[in-house]
């Protein structure tokens, strides 16, 4: 059979047949919202009609220029309760398509059922599911106590700052009055799903190598290029040394334990002139239990060890290392996973190995749980070929009708009163 490209054909199950849910899934994965230029227009367009549709009212609110953070929310029946808040974002990061079987942003469907397309786990699956799943507890006329809202975020993967950074800080956020979140997580190859309660912080690193200039034909004292080199074993011995520990402890998952790579090189200017800075960066995932003056104080020491006047400084610099409760005597976390139990699914609880916006809602204190239903699959997320299959989508709906009267419902907390 034919992949079913455009959805109007039989091919892969598509077309006039194809489950409603699944074809608004394809539409939203066509909408170009890829970095470095994400078309946030047409987002916005979309979750304006989702909001005519459900008959939910929508909050626009523009935290920077031309980043719109969107809010859908269902009112509970006891709205002075904190609310749910079903969270995403709405880009996706860029794709090399010459490595991809089809377009990135065509969402074909192949003939088993998988549908193609960069943000097909991350997280472009998630929204559609909070939406289907809301869509139908509405249509089936259901109401529960607590309110809850539908967030839809820009800019999550360029680090936030002009989306949930910046608009958990705004008044527009404390009036939502949220007091639990679910947010994205990672697919898991297995039978299990994994459930995420803490992240490693992101840190990401330059360090600037300062040196002698000169001829590129001479013996130069203390050159750039000496220096970065120092730097770059150093981190780099690191990095093994965690391989290392990641390998031999085997209850040890990515989560815990710290990640360097080397992932930038800039400086020189022509083959026979020694440079006078050279510059490298490094993306650096640091777990909730280390030290992190202790490491910090590592860069240092190491920066001083590279030679004189290497220095390092910050494009991202995460410190919060909140975790969200997973006792069971926590009444979000015992909803979440009791119900979860009552669909047999068998959770792993983890710490997420890269970051989310959950890192935000956690640095103000509130509860987040990362969680995108989506077992059986390989972790495409960035990857080449990202893909999810149909089945894998609708029953993540399922499991969203379920938790969202779970999580809607708890009752007051005592806080609450
Ligand atoms: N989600 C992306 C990542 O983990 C961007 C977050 S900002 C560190 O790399
Ligand atoms: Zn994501
Ligand atoms: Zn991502």
């Amino acid at each position: 059979m034919l992949p079913d490209q455009d959805g109007q054909n039989a091919g892969g199950g598509g077309g006039a047949s194809e489950d409603p849910s699944t074809a608004l899934f394809r539409e939203y994965l066509r909408l170009k919202t890829v970095h470095p230029e994400p078309d946030y227009d047409a987002a916005l367009g979309f979750l304006g009609r989702i909001s005519e549709e459900l008959g939910l009212p929508m909050t626009k609110v523009e935290v920077c220029p031309g980043r719109v953070v969107t809010i859908l929310t269902w009112t509970g029946t006891n709205p002075a309760l904190k609310s749910i808040l079903l969270n995403s974002h709405t880009d996706v990061v860029p794709v090399y398509q010459e490595h991809w079987k089809y377009d990135a942003f065509a969402a074909v469907k192949d003939a088993e059922g998988n549908i193609y397309g960069r943000g097909s786990q991350d997280m472009k699956s998630v929204t559609i599911q909070y939406i289907e799943a809301v869509r139908r507890l509405k249509a089936a006329g259901k109401t529960f106590p607590r309110t809850v809202h539908l967030m839809f975020v820009p800019d999550e993967e360029v680090g936030g700052h002009k989306g949930m950074e910046t608009f958990i800080k705004h008044p527009e956020f404390q009036k939502l009055n949220v007091g639990f979140a679910l947010d994205e997580g990672l697919a898991n190859p297995s039978e299990a799903f994994t459930v995420f309660y803490g992240e490693r912080n992101p840190w990401w690193v330059t360090v600037r190598c300062p040196g002698s200039p000169g001829h590129g034909s001479r013996f130069v004292e203390n050159t750039a290029a000496e220096k970065l080199r120092r730097v770059i074993n150093l981190f780099l011995d690191f990095r093994e040394r965690e391989r290392q520990r990641l390998n031999i402890n085997k209850c040890f998952t990515l989560g815990d334990v710290t990640t360097i790579n080397m992932t930038m090189v800039n400086g020189g200017v022509a083959y026979n002139v020694i440079p006078a800075e050279m510059d490298v960066s490094f993306d650096i995932r640091i777990p909730p239990t280390a030290n992190l003056q202790e490491f910090e104080e590592q860069i240092k020491a190491w920066c001083k060890e590279a030679g004189d006047d290497v220095t390092y400084d910050f494009a991202q610099r995460g410190m919060n290392q909140k975790t969200t409760s997973t006792e069971d005597t926590d009444p979000w976390w015992s909803a979440f996973s009791s119900t979860c139990k009552s669909m047999d699914i068998t959770l792993k609880k983890e710490i997420f190995p890269a970051a989310t916006d959950s890192r935000f809602i956690r640095a103000v204190g509130l509860p987040a749980i990362g969680f995108s239903p989506i077992n059986r699959t390989p972790i495409l997320l960035h990857d080449h070929n990202e893909f999810l299959s149909e089945s894998v989508f609708l029953k993540g709906i399922h499991i969203y009708e379920t938790l969202i009267p779970a999580l809607a419902s708890v009752p007051a907390l005592s806080t609450e009163a």
